[in-house]
């Protein structure tokens, strides 16, 4: 589709998953369902104002579309960010995940759109893992939960914008649903929510609570799963979000580029430990 919106052009996609473990021959049963998922998605797109293939697309196809996304990205030209599902836990437990993609020019995010599709109603049912059997469960169907959201944003805009995911039937207009969002106007510690992975070996949960006393954080952590912890902070559910990987794990641009722009044009500040814009022109190998 992006090929497609761009004049057939060879788009450049930076992607974290590819194709070996779906060629595996013991891997049918799950190439199948990701076949007719594809299909399934695309003979939606009318929906969305897009074109569905005129037949459905072949296993073969579908193994090529995901092969081209082998882009190693770098310090020039035009490179599309994508996470098709980041935050794989939360996504097996039925909790937080996120689709991200972020459009990547000389080196620079200019464009981010992060779908949550189980961002809840009610921001305190962020934490539900927490309290699991007390929560409604997740798979609820969706008007009870009215959960979901895709929040993008353009680089230099100064607005970053969310849309709810639509339910059921219901045909997307652009005009009608957007919603302005803006980071948190909360600037006492005391008040403040910081937000962090919930996997200890995703982070240092040890050193982030110290770093929050010395600050004057009260609150308990939010930990949620994936780049929705970026859409907590843009939508002004939460003020923080602190990640400090374990010395050695080099952080993978997919995990971040969308989330970036989305908080930094809905107002708020992303940087690496030491206070630096983070990098988005090295080379992904
Ligand atoms: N040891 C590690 N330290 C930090 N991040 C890690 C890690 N191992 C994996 N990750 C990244 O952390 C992401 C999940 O973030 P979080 O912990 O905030 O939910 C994972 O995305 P995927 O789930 O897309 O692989 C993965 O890329
Ligand atoms: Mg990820």
């Amino acid at each position: 589709m992006l090929s497609a919106s761009f004049s057939n052009q060879k788009v450049s996609i930076v992607a974290e998953e590819d194709v070996q473990t779906l060629s595996n021959s013991d891997s049918v049963g799950l190439l199948t369902a990701v076949v007719n998922t594809v299909n399934e998605c695309l003979a939606e797109a009318p929906k969305y104002g897009l074109q569905s293939p005129k037949e459905a697309l072949g296993t073969s196809q579908i193994l090529e579309a995901i092969s081209r996304c082998n882009s190693t990205g770098g310090r020039n030209g035009r490179h599309w960010v994508l996470d098709p599902v980041d935050g794989t836990l939360g996504f097996v437990r039925g909790d937080q995940y996120a689709v991200a993609l972020a459009l990547i020019e000389e080196g620079k995010v200019v464009i981010g759109v992060l779908g949550c599709p189980n961002y809840p109603r009610k921001k305190e049912w962020l934490n539900h893992h927490q309290s699991y059997q007390s929560m409604p469960k997740m798979s609820d169907t969706s008007d009870t939960w009215e959960k979901g959201c895709v929040l993008y944003a353009q680089r230099g805009s100064g607005e970053a914008w969310m849309q709810p995911l639509i339910h059921g039937n219901k045909k997307h207009t652009w005009s009608n649903s957007a919603q302005r969002v803006q980071v948190s106007a909360i600037d006492d510690p005391a008040l403040a929510t910081f937000c962090e992975p919930v996997e200890k070996a995703n982070t240092n949960h040890s050193f982030t609570a110290g770093v929050a006393h010395s600050m004057g954080l009260n609150k308990q952590p939010l930990r949620v799963h994936s780049m929705v912890k970026y859409a907590a902070i843009a939508r002004g559910d939460a003020e923080i979000f602190m990640k400090f990987a374990q010395s050695g794990y080099k952080e993978k641009i997919w995990d971040h580029a969308a989330g970036v722009i989305i908080v930094e044009e809905a107002g708020g500040v992303v940087t690496d430990a030491g206070g630096h814009p983070l990098d988005f022109s090295g080379v992904c190998t």
